[in-house]
């Protein structure tokens, strides 16, 4: 997917700019890295170019194969991972990527198991969510990101809570990601974007 930002900027409750006149075209395919300061914009902006937070002015357009996507069909190109993405936390594993993929396309029709599997929580299926370490959390978030079928892949934080498997492991998986998707990642620890070659540095 192709993102277009004219000119957008945010600023919450007509506050300070967090930031203004930002023109950028990231082309599918591409992988690019937000960086700055805490507090510089990185979640904003991403969340922003994602839908889930309105510009406060200037346009976003997304393309697709030439084709514009509307605001309201967005929601099925995107896939999304963040260290604030609420997972259910009354369901079990395998009730929690089954009701996944009931509302978003699985990559290369793998079954829930194999998924579980993918994201090394096998033996975990009947387990709480609210039971999982915050580094089981953030694998199953990334995993339900990795294999959705999606042309834009936005990733905040990535590694947020991963031992050195876990870095390992979502370096593989960014390896394995198909070259088509436009991925970007917010962030500001070099090893979760170091395979980027296009760094934006806010703030
Ligand atoms: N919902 C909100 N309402 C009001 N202000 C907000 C809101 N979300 C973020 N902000 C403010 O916007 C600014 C940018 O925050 P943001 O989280 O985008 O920065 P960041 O670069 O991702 O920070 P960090 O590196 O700490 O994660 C901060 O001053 C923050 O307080």
């Amino acid at each position: 997917m192709d993102v277009i930002l004219q000119n957008i900027g945010k600023r919450y409750a007509n506050k300070e700019w967090i930031f203004k006149d930002l023109n950028y075209h990231f082309c599918s395919g591409e992988r690019i890295a937000l960086t700055g300061n805490n507090g510089s914009g990185k979640s904003t902006l991403l969340k922003t170019i994602g839908g889930m937070v309105l510009p406060s002015k200037g346009e976003i357009a997304y393309k697709l194969d030439e084709n514009t996507i509307a605001a309201d069909q967005l929601l099925h190109h995107i896939a999304f991972a963040s260290p604030y993405l609420e997972l259910i936390e009354d369901f079990t594993l395998l009730e929690m990527v089954t009701f996944h993929f009931k509302f978003k396309k699985s990559r290369n029709q793998l079954s829930s198991e194999d998924l579980i599997q993918k994201m090394y929580l096998e033996g975990n299926e009947n387990k709480h969510i609210k039971n999982f370490s915050s580094g089981m959390k953030q694998r199953l978030k990334l995993g339900l990101c990795f294999y959705t079928e999606a042309s834009l892949i936005l990733l905040d934080e990535p590694c947020s809570n991963l031992d050195r498997r876990g870095y390992d492991w979502y370096h593989e998986q960014i390896e394995n990601l198909p070259k088509a998707p436009l991925v970007i990642i917010a962030s500001n620890q070099e090893e979760e974007y170091q395979f980027c070659k296009e760094i934006i540095r806010l703030g």
